[in-house]
């Protein structure tokens, strides 16, 4: 399966596909493991009623099914407490049979998110945002990495090859914990130079403007204009904004506006089935990987 297509523009990187080669891989990795006498198991919990959270979950819970991963989903109400959310997650670390523990963010606003994610033991933090994990990557060592940057490189990779990414300029607008730093990390260990922009930056599209690689991630839906891009750039567009049309529906779009960048770009992901895709593969790849470093494999 192609995860590319050649288009009159550039090329539409298709994410839905690449992460559908992921999960390929994962399920086979998934398969090795089991032959082992483990069964990798990815731990979700939810705390509230948010609609959009909801989706999210369901479709962590299919793509782990799809791929042979137990799942076990936690539905909290909006009124837990920090303490009982604390408490179940140091269950879940106590738990052998648990190798992967995300909590679906953003938590009611009572509950510190901080507090939660140091509360996961790093080697089942299969969303990488622990500081233990988040240090290791900044020191380039082998760890649970973030799963939307990391898919970002895969899809980088399959454009530009296995080595091609380095020494080009990588331009990353937004610098989210979650995203941006670690986007970067990921980018300079590729032996790009890196600029991350942010909202503060001075002349921030001129700029973007010099970069070979663009990674929007900042949360504002086509603020990237065709006068932010090089002609033959690449665009990863990794934002997700939910926006009301004027039939009075809701309809996804990215950071980036598609349709000006698009004949202008070398490559660009699509939003929706670009980068998203490949966040739901990559979070079933770190838990298996978690499972084999806890199994000592
Ligand atoms: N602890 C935690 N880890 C996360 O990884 C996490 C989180 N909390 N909170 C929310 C964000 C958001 N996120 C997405 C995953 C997949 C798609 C995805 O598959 N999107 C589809 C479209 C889905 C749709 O139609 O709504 C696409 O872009 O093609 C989107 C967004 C993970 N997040």
């Amino acid at each position: 399966m192609s995860s590319t297509v050649a288009t009159e523009q550039g090329l539409r990187i298709d994410g839905k596909a690449a992460a559908a080669e992921l999960l390929e891989q994962v399920k086979e990795d998934v398969q090795a493991v089991v032959k082992h006498g483990v069964l990798p198991t990815l731990a979700v919990i939810l705390v509230g009623d948010d609609p959009a959270s909801d989706v999210y979950v369901r479709n962590k819970v299919r793509a782990a099914e799809n791929v042979g991963i137990r799942s076990l989903e936690y539905r909290l109400p909006a009124s837990t407490s920090e303490a009982e959310l604390l408490q179940r997650v140091k269950d879940l670390n106590a738990d052998a049979s648990v190798h992967g523990i995300l909590v679906q963010m953003p938590v009611p606003k009572h509950i510190s998110e901080a507090a939660v994610i140091q509360a996961i033991d790093p080697r089942k933090d299969v969303d990488g945002f622990h500081k233990e994990n988040v240090g290791a990557l900044s020191q380039g060592q082998d760890t649970l990495v973030p799963c939307t940057p990391a898919g970002c490189m895969l899809l980088l990779r399959k454009v530009l090859g296995q080595d091609g990414l380095r020494g080009l300029h990588a331009v990353v607008v937004g610098r989210s914990n979650i995203v941006g730093k670690p986007m970067a990390a990921l980018l300079l260990q590729a032996d790009c130079s890196v600029t991350v922009l942010h909202s503060r930056s001075k002349d921030a599209s001129a700029l973007c403007r010099q970069a070979d690689i663009v990674i929007a991630a900042v949360g504002r839906p086509a603020i990237i204009g065709a006068d932010w891009i090089k002609p033959g750039a690449v665009v990863i567009d990794v934002g997700i904004n939910r926006i009301s049309t004027l039939e009075g529906k809701t309809r996804l779009v990215g950071d980036v506006d598609y349709d000006a960048v698009a004949p202008i770009a070398r490559a660009i992901t699509p939003v929706p089935g670009g980068v998203g895709p490949m966040t739901i593969a990559g979070l079933m790849a770190n838990t298996v990987k978690a499972a084999r470093m806890q199994a000592g494999m």
